[in-house]
């Protein structure tokens, strides 16, 4: 089991965001977290990567409590790319991507082979080899997404989170990228608003609604057009598609 959360808590003075979560992922699978808007996904994540402290309950990654692992043995399996991540120095894209070998070397150890390959891997990964030398600032809020996800690749992790990766991305790119997610040997747990997305390149699905889980399986078993009325508010058809087999939703509330 790669990560597994137990009885998860966590909340902002009187405020409850976070409620009583329990959840495992196995090695291998990309697993899609999926709610309405501040159901607590964002959070949810952030606990699971041990960027905050539950309250209540805990996490363990590759069976080790996470809150016992120091920061940067950590950093060394566990790679977060985050909702509107900013770089605000003016760096080349190469230089933030580098930054992801960062757990890996020692003050002595210079930049080694196996380091720059990792860069050129994550780099090609996410199309970004053409612009490398590019300044960072000058990229585009998509290109600067897909940099931040090579940024992660860079890291070499074997459990990756990703808040919203797809949400500047035109739709190839989001795609690609959550095709590149699925494809890679590493565990993942990625939060997502676009259900289609969540049912294609999904192994499964949790939701959380008011920050508890209500529900968590496959695609086929989570996305029902009762769960999507009741969670998210809109009406639905669900039916396999005749391209993939996964579940495909069609909207109608309102059309
Ligand atoms: N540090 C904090 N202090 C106070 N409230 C917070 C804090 N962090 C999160 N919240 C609140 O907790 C709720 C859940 O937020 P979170 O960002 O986890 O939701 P989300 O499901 O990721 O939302 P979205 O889909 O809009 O990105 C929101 O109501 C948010 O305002």
């Amino acid at each position: 089991m790669s990560v597994v959360a137990d009885h998860l808590s966590w909340g902002v003075k009187r405020k409850a965001i976070v409620k009583d979560v329990s959840l495992r992922v196995t090695d291998g699978e990309t697993l899609g977290l999926i709610g309405p808007n501040g159901s607590g996904k964002s959070s949810l994540l952030r606990l699971l990567a041990g960027l905050k402290r539950p309250d209540q309950g805990r996490v363990t990654i590759h069976g080790k409590d996470i809150a016992a692992i120091q920061r940067r043995a950590l950093a060394q399996s566990v790679a977060f790319v985050q909702q509107n991540a900013a770089t605000e120095t003016s760096v080349s894209v190469r230089d933030v991507v580098r930054l992801g070998r960062t757990p890996h070397r020692s003050a002595l150890s210079g930049w080694r082979a196996a380091d720059q390959a990792a860069v050129d891997g994550a780099l090609a990964r996410v199309g970004m080899t053409h612009l490398q030398d590019q300044s960072w600032l000058t990229l585009s809020g998509g290109e600067r997404q897909r940099v931040h996800i090579a940024r992660a690749l860079a890291q070499s992790p074997t459990v990756l989170f990703l808040d919203e990766p797809t949400n500047h991305l035109d739709i190839h790119h989001q795609i690609e990228i959550l095709q590149t997610v699925r494809q890679l040997n590493v565990t993942s747990i990625v939060a997502l608003h676009d259900l289609n997305l969540a049912a294609m390149f999904c192994d499964r699905i949790v939701v959380l609604k008011d920050g508890a889980l209500v529900a968590s399986g496959t695609p086929e078993t989570v996305l029902t057009e009762d769960l999507i009325a009741n969670v998210f508010r809109v009406a639905a058809a669900v039916s396999p598609s005749p391209h993939h087999g996964r579940p495909q939703i069609h909207f109608h509330t309102g059309v």
